[in-house]
């Protein structure tokens, strides 16, 4: 390979795929003379959507079912209408907005993202793929195409797992996933508030608690695209227009709970204390060295939240609260990591004198690989627009992760910059954001008229 990037070496491994691009099954003639992006109207929409957050500019927050979150929903609802789509929602919330083509009765290729924002993050993760494949739309419609098969924007429901500690949760849902249509009848929030509540209030889930109704029936879809940022600094780095994304790493997140004695600060001697923060913290360090002891570099690990009760200082801390997110594009060896968590955790335990309360694996999902018939599309969809193209992988995870459930997936990145995601600097220009939606536009177009 090029240039003995470990990364490059495992993506051939991992996707199987050759790092030279496959021949094409697709035209290289389009009859696309030019596609025109409205940049300004959508760098608009952008900043306009940011605006629905709970948080300061530049910041967003914007979670699931909250003021904000209808808000939002409504105003892409209303870009739907205005780009001549016919909307709907499901029991959940995840909105359709289609495009009927001259032969709707064959399955649709679909497109879509997310708009939900984990706290104090920034404007582009998911909403570039919203956001933009509508204005991929508006493109096509410009130029005068007309799809063969309906194109259909997706807008999912809750892709970040913040408020229900589930990632994905309207993708998984239309991908048929059983167990969670029964965990969420019992779900709750940090609040107390329920699923179905907090639905409910933002109109969705009216009298449904059987969301099967929200499983999508068998070969819905032909094709799905998801554009989104690399949320990585590769494309950037190497001064590359798009990514074709080749298959997405696989995700797995678990709760874990310690309880200990708690006690007097002061009074409380050392030798005689069973201290829960402290095993959390051990536990959070464990982590890390599973991870790094795998001796791949494609597998990671992070407690992002690690809670105390009582949390006061004076207070030793008698309950402790971790969740760990870890991810590899090797599932046997994410899994791995898994169980030696899991035997740190009780290992440390025993060894502290507290309770492993609770050891609670969420999800622990399998990698996805695109399909050759959509990675074929985008190469030539790029390649027909002169722009610079590369194939990678994801370490993020996307809806897109579920949607290779029911269909065949592809996605497109565009560079942002250093990489940033998750929180307020992240950033991409509109420039490449333009050069996305073209490639989205052109994508669809070839798999629709398949
Ligand atoms: N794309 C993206 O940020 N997905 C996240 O929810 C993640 O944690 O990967
Ligand atoms: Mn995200
Ligand atoms: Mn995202």
């Amino acid at each position: 390979t090029c240039n003995e990037d470990p990364t490059i070496k495992t993506m051939e491994d991992f996707s199987g795929y050759p790092f030279q691009e496959p021949s094409s099954s697709f035209s290289s003639s389009s009859p696309f003379s030019s596609l025109s992006v409205d940049t300004q109207n959508l760098r608009k929409q952008i900043d306009e959507l940011s605006t629905f957050s709970d948080a300061p500019a530049p910041s967003v927050t914007r979670i699931l079912y909250t003021d904000k979150d209808v808000l939002a929903r409504r105003y892409i609802k209303n870009l739907m209408g205005l780009a001549g789509l016919s909307v709907r929602e499901d029991a959940v919330g995840n909105i359709f907005g289609r495009w009927d083509g001259n032969e709707p009765e064959l399955s649709a290729v679909a497109t879509g993202s997310h708009i939900d924002a984990i706290p104090y993050s920034g404007k582009y993760d998911g909403v570039v793929g919203v956001l933009g494949a509508i204005e991929a739309i508006n493109v096509l419609k410009r130029s005068g195409f007309k799809p063969k098969r309906s194109l259909e924007i997706i807008l999912f429901t809750s892709e970040e797992p913040t408020r229900f500690g589930i990632s994905c949760l309207g993708s998984r849902l239309l991908a048929g996933s059983e167990a969670l249509a029964e965990a969420l009848k019992t779900t709750v929030d940090a609040q107390n508030i329920s699923f179905f509540e907090a639905a409910k209030s933002a109109g969705y889930a009216k009298d449904h608690d059987d969301l099967s109704i929200v499983f999508l029936k068998e070969g819905s879809y032909s094709a799905f695209v998801e554009l989104h940022i690399e949320q990585g600094p590769i494309l950037e780095e190497e001064g590359i227009s798009i990514g074709i994304v080749t298959a997405i790493a696989a995700p797995a997140s678990i709760k874990v709970d310690f309880e200990g004695d708690g006690g007097h600060a002061g009074a409380v001697l050392m030798p005689s204390r069973n201290d829960a923060g402290l095993a959390a913290a051990e536990l959070a360090l464990a982590v890390e060295k599973h991870v790094l002891d795998s001796g791949s570099i494609d597998t990671v690990g992070t407690v992002g939240i690690l809670e105390l009760h009582p949390g006061a200082i004076n207070s030793i801390p008698s309950k402790s609260h971790l969740e760990i997110d870890t991810r590899d594009i090797d599932q046997e060896r994410r899994n791995d990591v898994i169980e030696k968590i899991f035997q740190s955790a009780e290992m440390i335990a025993s060894k502290r004198g507290v309770r492993l309360s609770e050891f609670r694996i969420i999800n622990q999902d399998p990698p996805a690989l695109s399909h050759k018939l959509v990675i074929d599309a985008m190469q030539s969809a790029a390649k027909e627009l002169n722009l610079t193209h590369k194939s990678m992988i994801s370490r993020a995870y996307h809806d897109s992760l579920f949607m290779a459930r029911v269909s065949p997936m592809g996605m497109l990145f565009i560079p942002c910059y250093k990489g940033y995601s998750h929180k307020p600097e992240e950033y991409a220009s509109i420039k490449d954001i333009a050069n996305g939606v073209k490639v989205l536009a052109l994508t669809l177009a070839k798999l629709s008229s398949f």
